[in-house]
């Protein structure tokens, strides 16, 4: 453990990360910086850049699941969820490139998005008062990035970073989840037309829809309910894949339909043609 008082170790991680992001530059691991495999203080970390960004006029749109899948855990060697923000400015409509500097070290998920027509105040909420609260799913694609060099990362650094959050896309065609079964559906992601992720709703903690009532319950903990509009990334069906200058990806979600994004070949970034 480090031998400063917590707040401003706290606060040093987040002010690292912060400049990483500013500065396109990757920096070291944070979690040398934070007690030894804390997690709390990970998410104060969190904490102090969303607060960072809402002071700076960013919106917060809603939030992220992360580390759903048995595929990305053991990618990422951790063995439970966690969460991030999501603001406004991260969405990418489909069909705008997305430039090569915007990124660090982009890699992609597909994903169960979900947006919420009501509050989900409840302390336990059940799949009952989820649905309710759901006017509609999506499917997704999450552009995952590391302000960390190389991805060098333990459940503390993604936590602390925000979860490891990038961009993100959403399909243009609203699914009721009375349409679509969520557990069971499945995902094919195609880079530049192969195959470099599978998976299905189950692979994500179980269903989609178990990832998003851990997420409402925690944030319930935490004092700050998922409220109406808000859209919530429930987490990869199936292993991350890199991205890079000029591949284009897009994930087919059975029930949901498909989403696509492109990144631009070079530095400009713009509506494809
Ligand atoms: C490091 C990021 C992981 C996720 O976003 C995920 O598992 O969905």
């Amino acid at each position: 453990m480090n031998a400063r008082e917590p707040a401003g170790a706290v606060a040093e991680a987040a002010a690292v990360l912060d400049e990483a992001a500013r500065a396109g530059v990757p920096c070291p691991p944070v979690r040398h910086l934070l007690p030894e495999a804390d997690i709390e203080a990970a998410y104060a970390v969190q904490r102090l850049n969303v607060e960072r960004g809402i002071a700076a006029g960013r919106r917060l749109a809603g939030r992220k699941i992360g580390l759903t899948s048995p595929a990305v855990q053991r990618q990422l060697g951790v063995d439970q969820p966690d969460f991030g923000a999501l603001f406004a400015d991260m969405a990418v409509p489909e069909g705008q490139l997305i430039a090569p500097g915007r990124l660090l070290q982009p890699k992609i998920e597909a994903e169960v998005a979900l947006v919420l027509g009501a509050d989900l105040p409840h302390q336990d909420p059940t799949v009952a008062d989820l649905l309710r609260a759901t006017a509609f799913a999506l499917p997704a694609l999450e552009i995952v990035d590391s302000r960390i060099a190389d991805w060098d990362i333990t459940i503390v650094d993604t936590v602390a970073d925000n979860a490891s959050c990038g961009l993100f896309v959403l399909g243009g065609t609203p699914v009721p989840l009375d349409r679509v079964d969520l557990r069971n559906v499945r995902m094919t992601l195609t880079r530049n037309g192969e195959t470099v992720s599978r998976g299905t709703g189950a692979d994500c903690l179980g269903s989609p829809l178990t990832a998003a009532l851990w997420l409402a319950s925690t944030l319930v903990g935490l004092g700050e309910p998922l409220r109406a509009g808000d859209i919530v990334l429930t987490g990869a069906l199936g292993p991350m894949a890199v991205a890079a200058e000029g591949d284009e990806f897009t994930a087919h979600i059975e029930g949901l339909g498909t989403v696509a994004t492109a990144f631009a070949a070079s530095a400009t970034e713009g509506t494809r043609a």
